[in-house]
């Protein structure tokens, strides 16, 4: 492990990164900073809550001076809660130095967002559609950007995005450095990202798993309509510190959120269907702890690094596996332990196996929490919290009524009522949810395929029923006779040319992975909905008709 020193970075950055508490760099920092710092394009790959953010910010704000009075390096990501915490943790990385950065979002007032245009930030951290409108108002400029970061960059150069990455790409002059990271790289974006990278170095510390190692995986298997019950039971029995659940949809968000609540849990809901500020309502209290459950679509699916979240929850499975990886990888972070459960109702079996074969690890299957598990739990959290009442002190006032009672009544008994009613009892409450569709594995490919232009049957579901791989070896070997994800990437990725002739990557997984099913069914995580690419004015026409919901 590498110190930030050896890097020969600039006191006030390093001063910055102490502060930050960081001793060691991570894997990927050790290999991406000095690469990046050379000023070359980039590809890099690492498992989720491993650094990446560092990786690219420092390298990135090294480039910049004090002096500096134009937008020269941009970071885009797919959502704006992602954007807020980059900018934030690019904030802290440019503290001593003294640059200026700013996050540019939908669903923050423009005019707040103007005045921060004029404090002339070198560093802009945003979401596509915003970006785009600000571009159109011409209060923002790009021709002096040296540097891009697209985080998240499958996520980016998915369908979706890809329109608006391509439009604010124009206005970038050719001269500059763009790097791509995330934890997930569909071998198919090699590919695109010819489009966009120069002689791209490829840096990849992905091991033979791609979650997260910390992780540990489990599943149960669950009828559609007993899942409400089985996730309060879970959470009795595990009593995480904070969680964070997935639904799959902004409805079953919403209901699941209400009822949780109405079970007494400290649980809110986040979707793109809230306003910004109910969203950043939502993530202030999930940060400081005032809510241990927050449950979300897949916008919280990306990025989002939470300290203290101990479990993730699939409430609903992910539509396609990346989105378990990036789920599951809000726990585990930053060399912490973490525990992530999903529910699969029986018909998505093969769903699972799905995900298990594309990322290459076993999910343990674990029977549905019994009520006295349920029970045992809850009643291990009040014993808890009744000890550390007893630890703080200050029972003065209590004393003199407490020696009353046990003059009269058995002291155990008295104790267990005082546990029954700080335990409570509101789990009772009756909760119905709309049921959802099983999830099944949609055939990737079709016209709009700009990622594989394969046929449809070389989809995902055509693997999954012709490959009749096992459980760990499909991803790497079982595929129809290209090389791996794994063994093309690795094999490659010192390779200064970013040739699109690995055969793993468009023969592989990639080839199969398709937006035609994949994102026009996500729209519920708040995407799709608000994204509607064919819809919206081109960048040069006119002011664009409100785009605050567009970036989820
Ligand atoms: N060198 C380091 N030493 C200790 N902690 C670090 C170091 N680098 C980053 N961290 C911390 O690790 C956590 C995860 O970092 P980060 O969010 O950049 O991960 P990531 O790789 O981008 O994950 P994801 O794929 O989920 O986006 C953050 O809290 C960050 O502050
Ligand atoms: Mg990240």
């Amino acid at each position: 492990m590498k110190t930030f020193a050896e890097f020969g970075l600039e006191p006030k950055v390093l001063q910055a990164i102490t502060e930050l508490g960081f001793e060691e760099a991570t894997p990927i920092q050790e290999q991406a900073i000095p690469i990046a710092l050379t000023g070359a394009d980039m590809i890099g790959q690492a498992q989720t809550g491993t650094g990446k953010t560092a990786a690219f910010g420092i390298p990135l704000i090294s480039k910049i001076a004090r002096e500096d009075e134009k937008i020269l390096a941009l970071i885009m990501t797919p959502t704006r809660e992602l954007a807020i915490q980059v900018a934030e943790e690019i904030g802290k990385l440019t503290r001593f130095k003294g640059l200026r950065s700013l996050a540019i979002y939908g669903g923050q007032d423009i005019g707040r967002q103007i005045r921060g245009l004029k404090k002339k930030p070198q560093i802009i951290i945003g979401t596509p559609g915003r970006l785009l409108d600000h571009i159109n108002r011409k209060t923002i400029r790009l021709d002096d950007v040296q540097t891009i970061v697209l985080d998240e960059a499958d996520e980016m150069l998915d369908m979706g995005f890809m329109e608006d990455i391509q439009s604010i790409l124009k206005l970038v002059p050719e001269e500059r450095q763009t790097m791509l990271f995330s934890a997930t790289m569909p071998p198919n974006i090699q590919r695109l990202a010819q489009q966009f990278l120069k002689n791209p170095q490829h840096v990849s510390v992905i091991p033979k798993q791609i979650s997260a190692p910390l992780i540990d995986q489990a599943y149960i298997e669950v009828p559609e309509r007993q899942k409400f019950e089985a996730l309060s039971r879970l959470i009795d029995m595990e009593s995480p510190d904070l969680a964070i659940v997935f639904g799959r949809t902004k409805r079953r968000v919403d209901e699941l959120a209400e009822g949780l609540q109405k079970r007494g849990y400290s649980a809110d809901g986040l979707h793109g269907d809230l306003s910004q500020n109910q969203r950043d309502a939502v993530m202030r209290k999930f940060r400081d702890g005032s809510i241990d459950v927050l449950v979300a679509t897949d916008v919280a699916a990306r990025g989002l690094d939470v300290s203290g979240v101990t479990h993730v929850i699939n409430f609903d499975l992910p539509q396609d596996p990346e989105s378990y990886v990036h789920r599951i990888g809000r726990t585990g972070r930053a060399g912490k332990e973490g525990t992530a459960w999903s529910f699969v109702t029986p018909r998505e079996m093969d769903h699972l196996h799905l995900i298990e074969r594309v990322t290459r690890h076993r999910i343990t299957r674990k029977p549905l929490p019994t009520m006295a598990e349920a029970i045992e739990g809850k009643q291990r959290i009040t014993a808890e919290r009744l000890l550390a009442m007893v630890e703080a002190g200050e029972l003065n006032e209590y004393k003199g009524i407490a020696i009353q009672l046990l003059e009269q009544y058995d002291s155990v008994q008295l104790l267990s009522a005082a546990m029954k009613l700080l335990t409570g009892d509101s789990k009772d409450a009756q909760v119905e949810l709309t049921p959802e569709d099983p999830i099944r594995a949609k055939r990737r490919g079709g016209k709009n395929d700009i990622r594989s232009g394969r046929k449809p049957s070389g989809g995902y579901g055509g693997n999954r029923t012709g490959s009749g791989t096992g459980s760990s070896g499909g991803y790497r070997g079982n595929r129809d006779g290209g090389s791996s994800y794994g063994g093309g990437y690795k094999g490659n990725r010192d390779s200064s040319t970013g040739s699109s002739t690995r055969g793993g990557y468009s023969s592989g997984y990639g080839g199969n992975s398709s937006s035609g099913g994949y994102k026009g069914n996500r729209d519920d995580a708040g995407r799709s909905a608000d994204r509607k690419p064919q819809s919206r004015p081109s960048t040069t026409s006119a002011r664009p008709a409100k785009r605050e919901d567009y970036d989820i």
